[in-house]
């Protein structure tokens, strides 16, 4: 049996014991008015005590056992929301607001626990304690027996209905509006530099109140809501109470009390599951929130028989088409042979960063073939590709940790000694080594204790540990001086013949470097093929 499992069995066992105490302390209590000799009271006044303390341990147990569980099946859930992410990265989380996908993999998880702990454990706790109550009260009088098995299943079935419908109405979605709040949160998070200096804080101020007004006002109409689902239970207990009461007269007085005060004892599980029920519509809206994302679509699909990678790295882009939702370029061509150097130039929007991503196998082609080392890249596992094509993105994230931990990323089982040589590759070698701390200096968020110029130069020598053949940078030099951009462009060429390089690159300067450009075309016409300098091949 699993723990889960068990952990029930302690919980029905205590709800059992509570009954049970209420039900003892009923007989007690009316025997021991008639004052029989003591020794009469004591399997009684023993069973009291009995049921009143093993009622908390076996709580304790439950709760132990429960919890336990659920942490464990909340983690196996977390770590598959970050599969999903993986999976469907970049294209699939498009339109996906930061924050709310943090809320999906945070927020929306607990969920899981909740059905385990806060959904499903009330009613198997309630329905066990609802049928012994019933049996044993019918065992002293089976119609008081059948009043009490019938209103307590009478206030689960109009809970069950009532409640969630209830919620609905309210049209509680406290998980899309806890998505929208930590999606408004971290979206001012990363603007405030410019929130502020364009003077716009209000704006998002703003934005954040109305989703922590409809978040408290969704909260708020379940909280109010809840009082519907124990009302039903109050009045049906009530029901069952004076009915029972009102049959009992042929009973023995020590048994009335029992009979009478069952109704009552099933109150507390009853609670729990009207509780239960107004957790229902978030728990499930959280769950399809989910299922959403696991279904999301891939965005690079593996082959069902994947070829073996091959060893060769010359590319070889045959009328490849381009894009998101709608192709963004389309008709381009491109022979690479291994070691040579391209620049990709073309105007804003013309689809340049979408063929890089593309190339680096992130995004999939929409028409056309890439073949590396001769063979279809279709028909090689994603992986593989991107071992062999690596990928600097334009705004290339660089954790909140130390050099070594950055770079470990590309390569963790990386030495020191390899780590120095991939940043003297990508001219930060003298740097680290002049830092106190070296390569266990933190570089703060996204790098902020870095210059541009050394953020770039960091991300570079993290691909160039990656030990990529073909490396697809996207505008290396963005963001830099002349000066800078020239030192690195310098770095980058040398990497060359040892390996293929692809710039992305709005610079006259870098075109001009590269020599060989692939040009493409304005967004909405086809690509318009121009090469410059040494074309050939392009
Ligand atoms: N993640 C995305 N999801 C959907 N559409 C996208 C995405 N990224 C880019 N696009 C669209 O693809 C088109 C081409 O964008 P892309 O970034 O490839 O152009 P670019 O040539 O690199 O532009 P720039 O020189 O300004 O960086 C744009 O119209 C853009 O709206």
């Amino acid at each position: 049996m699993t723990r889960l499992a068990w952990g029930r069995v302690f919980g029905v066992l205590s709800q059992l014991a509570a009954i049970a105490l209420l039900l003892v302390s009923a007989w007690l209590i009316v025997r021991a008015a008639e004052q029989p000799p003591v020794l009469y009271l004591m399997v009684a006044i023993v069973s009291v005590r009995f049921f009143g303390l093993s009622r908390a341990g076996l709580r304790y147990v439950e709760r132990l056992l429960t919890h336990d569980a659920a942490l464990a099946r909340v983690t196996e859930a977390r770590v598959a929301a970050y599969r999903d992410l993986d999976r469907v990265a970049p294209a699939g989380v498009t339109g996906r607001r930061r924050g709310d996908l943090v809320s999906r993999v945070v927020s929306d998880i607990d969920a899981v626990q909740d059905r385990m702990l806060r959904l499903r454990s009330p009613w198997v706790v309630a329905l066990v304690s609802i049928a012994a109550t019933t049996v044993l009260v019918a065992v002293i009088d089976p119609a008081s027996g059948l009043v009490v098995g019938g209103a307590a299943g009478a206030a689960m079935a109009l809970v069950r209905v009532i409640v969630p419908w209830a919620v609905r109405r309210s049209g509680d979605d406290s998980s899309g509006w806890r998505g929208d709040l930590a999606a408004d949160v971290s979206h001012g998070v990363i603007a405030a530099p410019d929130l502020v200096a364009y003077g716009a804080t209000e704006l998002l101020r703003e934005s954040a109140h109305r989703s922590i007004d409809r978040l408290a006002s969704a909260q708020r109409s379940t909280a109010r809501l809840a009082g519907i689902g124990e009302a039903v239970v109050l009045v049906a207990t009530g029901i069952a109470v004076a009915v029972v009461a009102g049959m009992s007269a042929g009973l023995a007085p020590v048994l009335v009390g029992v009979v009478v005060l069952a109704p009552i004892a099933l109150i507390e599980p009853l609670t729990a599951v009207a509780d239960a029920e107004g957790l229902r519509p978030s728990i499930e809206d959280a769950e399809r929130r989910l299922a959403e994302l696991a279904d999301a679509r891939e965005a690079v699909a593996d082959p069902v028989v994947a070829r073996s990678a091959p060893t060769a790295f010359a590319l070889d882009v045959d009328a490849l088409a381009v894009g998101w939702t709608d192709i963004v370029a389309s008709g381009i061509d491109l022979v690479l042979a291994e070691g040579e150097v391209v620049a990709v130039a073309g105007p804003s929007g013309s689809g340049k960063s979408t063929l890089a991503l593309t190339l680096s196998r992130l995004v999939e082609p929409r028409a056309g073939a890439v073949r590396l080392g001769g063979v279809e890249v279709r028909e090689l596992a994603a992986a593989d590709v991107r071992s062999t094509i690596g990928y600097l993105a334009q705004d290339e994230i660089v954790f909140d940790t130390t050099i070594r931990e950055n770079l470990r990323i590309a390569a963790p089982s990386a030495s020191d000694a390899d780590l120095l040589e991939a940043l003297g590759r990508a001219g930060l070698a003298d740097f680290v080594e002049s830092l106190p701390d070296g390569l266990d200096t933190a570089v703060g968020e996204r790098g902020s204790r870095l210059s541009g110029g050394e953020r770039q130069r960091l991300c570079l020598a993290r691909l160039v540990l990656g030990g990529h053949r073909v490396l697809v940078l996207d505008e290396p030099t963005e963001h830099l001086d002349e000066e800078a951009a020239e030192a690195l462009l310098d770095d980058v060429l040398a990497l060359s013949p040892e390996r293929s390089i692809i710039v992305v690159t709005h610079s006259p300067r870098v075109l001009d470097r590269v020599g060989r450009t692939l040009e493409l075309g304005c967004p909405g016409r086809p690509v318009g093929r121009r090469t410059r300098g040494q074309a050939a091949g392009v």
